[in-house]
């Protein structure tokens, strides 16, 4: 079967809606749909089948440690050409039953059973022929659905797959999840309007459609969507289901348009099964047991009421409990197993055996570069009032040091604000990466996981794509605050000031995301980062001179940046400079010792051994060594999931 008689469907519906194919698709692309046909992945047949999993998870504290039954033996079988609907209460374990098919289940719980894809144990294979799609919708808000589409092609279809079989592929997504009128509309976020979010939630499917995948799991792709927008989901989900793919969804009370859609219907209670068979046989196997549904009446609203545990009082609580137990051994004994026949499925002989990358680094590079650059220089928002935030301070600055003078005072002034602005240049870039990256981690691990690229062109890529805007600012902010406070007149020194706060500035970039990439999510990196700065200030120089620090302290000044910038600046402004008067300034207070020069100035804050060039290094040991932490951090923080072969079986 070919590449386009796979991607074509009908859904129902279908012909009142948009035709992708119509807009994006001129007379000379159905020959080369033909060509393409031999360059395609073929759509498999991929029957998926499991037996009595049980899933546990420890809980509690050490001594008292018990393990809690997620999913209590699931047996189940789809076969291609069906929507499966994974139905049930919250918290009953639908998303654990997904994810362990998926081979998504994180590391650290006990899977026992067996998982069998065309008849078969997993093995790597089975990651090429399927697609996990998660419920958050992460993708980069600045880029327009085709291009996230055109990204997604680029990085995970064969490299030697031509452009313009790249672009068939997508025109024929975007077609098969009904998305051609919003092709040009940027994805958004909350700042960004963008397309709706039914749009976005299919444009998330899109993504993980891009590798034509057998098996497609979805977990709540309809969560946060209205009613129409949510039918919109579930008819792309038909019709890619009916075009021969299995689909298996989770969902929370499908209205009864979409109910009629599932082929079939699983539903857990308390990781129990009280149902598994074809949706519209539910009604009557449910009436067989005394659940009958009333006329015109929504089944799954029907089905949740009595398979829900009711908390509200003892009673209630014991009398649903028993209602699931009774439900659950009912199944246990005449329950449907799925007699469907697996005659018709392929074999998966031909998959290849390794999970890989599709494309070589320098491929992945190119094209996450581009993104890359198309998501920071589009995010003009920020940009605006970084420059906004720069000039507002470089002003403030300049008001408050313009009379700096040659007095004892004044180098207590001048010291201020040279540590100043190292703080200032510190915090500014660390907390833009804090606004940008934890998120684009959620999407880095998505894409990971599909294997779409490297973690090092990722990481290089970012950062050559963020250096502009790093820049800019930094020289916008020097060139008013250098000239305006009067600090040291050389040219070459403020060519030097330039570089050393340009330095400093990636140094606090690397550091933003090192912090990210070792935490969960932004809300932890917000809290942790600064706190990190903050320790970093107190050894940068400035607040505690190197000589009174603690000696089992020492090493931390040599691992902030702020101490390499701080001296990189000092020595810049105070090499050779003179005359300080020994006059104390007005309203000074007394002082003991004049410092009379530089030199002095530079001893007295235990940098007289220093040179400028010895900051300046300092400050690129501290780039690497920040970048490295960064690298090392995404690199090995990975989600970590149960293997997909040999399930532990249960002692
Ligand atoms: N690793 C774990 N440790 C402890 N409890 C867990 C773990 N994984 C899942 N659970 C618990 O198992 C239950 C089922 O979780 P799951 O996410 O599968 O439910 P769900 O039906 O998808 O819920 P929802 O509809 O709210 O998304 C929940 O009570 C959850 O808290």
């Amino acid at each position: 079967m070919g590449f386009v008689s796979t991607r074509s469907f009908k859904t129902k519906g279908a012909d009142e809606r948009p035709q992708g194919p119509s807009v994006f698709r001129s007379p000379e692309d159905d020959h080369l749909a033909v060509d393409l046909t031999t360059q395609m992945k073929k759509l498999v047949k991929v029957a998926i089948e499991w037996q009595e999993v049980t899933y546990t998870v420890p809980v509690g504290k050490r001594k008292h440690r018990k393990q809690r039954v997620i999913l209590d033996a699931s047996s189940g079988r789809v076969t291609p050409g069906h929507l499966l609907a994974v139905m049930g209460p919250t918290g009953c374990g639908k998303t654990s039953l997904i994810s362990a098919l998926a081979g998504r289940l994180p590391a650290g719980g006990h899977l026992d059973g067996d998982i069998l894809v065309n008849g078969q144990p997993r093995t790597k294979s089975f990651r090429n022929v399927s697609a996990f799609v998660m419920q958050d919708d992460v993708l980069f808000h600045n880029l327009t659905v085709w291009e996230t589409f055109m990204v997604a092609a680029q990085l995970r279809l064969p490299q030697s797959m031509s452009k313009q079989a790249k672009l068939m592929v997508v025109r024929d997504v975007i077609a098969e999840l009904g998305l051609a009128k919003c092709a040009n509309t940027y994805i958004g976020n909350a700042m960004v309007r963008g397309v709706s979010g039914g749009e976005r939630k299919r444009a998330n499917i899109g993504v993980e459609m891009m590798s034509n995948p057998s098996l497609i799991f979805l977990d709540e792709p309809t969560s946060g969507l209205d009613a129409f927008q949510a039918q919109n989901v579930m008819e792309a989900l038909w019709s890619l289901a009916h075009a021969g793919r299995t689909v298996i969804s989770t969902i929370h009370q499908p209205r009864s348009s979409i109910y009629s859609m599932f082929d079939l219907l699983y539903m857990l209670s308390e990781g129990k099964t009280m149902y598994f068979g074809p949706a519209a046989e539910a009604t009557a196997y449910f009436a067989r047991w005394g659940f009958v549904c009333p006329p015109q009446y929504n089944p799954a609203d029907f089905f949740m009421d009595f398979v829900s545990m009711d908390y509200r009082t003892p009673e209630a609580e014991t009398d649903s409990r028993e209602r699931i137990e009774l439900l659950a051994h009912a199944y246990r004994v005449a329950g449907w197993r799925g007699e469907e026949s697996l005659d018709n499925i392929d074999s998966l002989a031909g998959i290849p055996e390794t999970f890989s990358f599709q494309t070589n680094w320098l491929h992945q590079a190119r094209v996450l570069l581009w993104r890359a650059w198309m998501q920071a220089s589009r995010d003009k928002i920020p940009l605006a009032i970084g420059i906004v935030q720069m000039i507002v301070i470089g002003c403030v600055l300049a008001a408050i040091y313009s009379g700096m003078d040659y007095t004892q005072k004044g180098i207590n002034d001048r010291l201020g604000i040279l540590f100043f602005i190292a703080i200032f240049t510190a915090f500014g870039n660390l907390m833009a990466m804090l606004n940008t990256f934890p998120t684009e981690k959620a999407i880095v691990n998505r894409e990971r996981a599909a294997k779409s690229y490297r973690v090092s062109p990722y990481y290089l890529t970012k950062l050559l794509a963020e250096s502009p805007a790093r820049l800019v600012q930094t020289i916008l902010f020097v060139c008013i605050v250098y000239w305006a406070v009067g600090l040291n007149p050389s040219a070459s020194r403020f060519f030097i000031f330039i570089c050393v706060l340009v330095l400093e500035a990636f140094a606090a970039q690397a550091l933003g995301i090192a912090v990210s990439a070792a935490v969960k999510n932004d809300k932890m990196a917000l809290a942790i980062a600064p706190a990190v700065t903050v320790c970093l200030i107190l050894f940068g120089g400035f607040y505690i001179n190197s000589a009174s620090i603690p000696r089992w302290l020492f090493w931390i000044q040599y691992v902030s940046f702020l101490y390499w910038a701080f001296i990189a600046l000092a020595t810049n402004e105070f090499r050779g400079a003179c005359c300080w008067s020994c006059d104390a300034g007005p309203n000074a207070p007394s002082q003991g010792g004049c410092l009379h020069n530089g030199d002095q100035i530079l001893n007295r804050l235990s940098f007289g051994g220093y040179r400028t060039w010895e900051g300046v290094l300092g400050l690129v040991g501290m780039i690497l060594l920040y970048n490295c932490i960064g690298y090392l951090n995404l690199r090995f923080t990975k989600p970590r999931y149960q293997p997909l072969h040999a399930l532990k079986k249960r002692q």
